[in-house]
């Protein structure tokens, strides 16, 4: 049987912490942002042509500051990922694919999991990452078409708190797939 479920949500909500308890349910696991890496590797002349450069830190300032050239960049990038997830999701498995922008991507899947947190709580955690308050920002406002779908998660108490609410939503998951 093969069970597709996104998780969802802005940046630094507590998406890959969510994925990791499905990954130590045997859920196998897939980061988007990392098959955004490695669609960047194959498509590097592409990029070069567009941005000049290929450090990720500068072409991150300019597409997230830029709504034109974050789209010229996901048009270079966008099919490559789908080609590679669908790759990686053609076994029959249980799958927990990461995506922010799930929708924007298309992801076809049984289940989505919104994670939602505060503004607050979103700059402290991600600002410990080295992100300034500026580059969370700008990043926030290309993720408006992120909104709530499927099962929503407020993620803004403790990871004990977190643990609990997924206990009970893997089993209602389970519970729903075996029909
Ligand atoms: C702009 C790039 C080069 C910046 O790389 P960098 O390593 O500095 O950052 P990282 O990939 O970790 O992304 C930073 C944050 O922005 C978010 N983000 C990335 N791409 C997008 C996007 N197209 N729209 C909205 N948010 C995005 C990520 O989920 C993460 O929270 C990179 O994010 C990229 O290639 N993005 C385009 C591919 C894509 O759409 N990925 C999203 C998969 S969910
Ligand atoms: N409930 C929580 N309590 C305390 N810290 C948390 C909680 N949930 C997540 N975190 C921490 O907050 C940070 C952001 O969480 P996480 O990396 O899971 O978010 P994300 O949505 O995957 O981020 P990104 O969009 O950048 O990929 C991490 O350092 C994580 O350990």
């Amino acid at each position: 049987m093969k069970l597709i479920l996104c998780v969802t949500g802005k940046i630094g909500t507590g998406k890959s912490t969510v994925s990791k308890f499905f990954k130590e349910k045997g859920f196998e696991y897939i980061n988007m942002d990392e098959l955004g890496k490695i669609a960047f590797e194959y498509e590097k002349d592409k990029i070069l042509e567009v941005f000049n450069t290929l450090e990720r830190n500068k072409i991150r300032d300019i597409v997230f500051q830029d709504q034109k050239m974050l789209k010229k960049l996901e048009k270079i990038l966008h099919p490559k990922m789908l080609e590679i997830l669908e790759q990686m999701t053609a076994k029959e498995n249980y799958y927990a694919i990461e995506a922010a922008i799930k929708r924007r991507l298309k992801i076809k899947c049984d289940f989505t999991i919104t994670v939602k947190c505060s503004l607050d709580t979103i700059l402290k955690r991600v600002s410990e990452r080295g992100l300034s308050q500026k580059d969370i920002e700008n990043i926030l406002k290309n993720q408006m078409d992120i909104l709530d779908e499927g099962i929503i998660i407020n993620n803004d108490g403790t990871i004990k708190e977190l643990y609990e609410k997924l206990e009970k939503i893997y089993t209602f998951i389970m519970k729903s797939a075996s029909f």
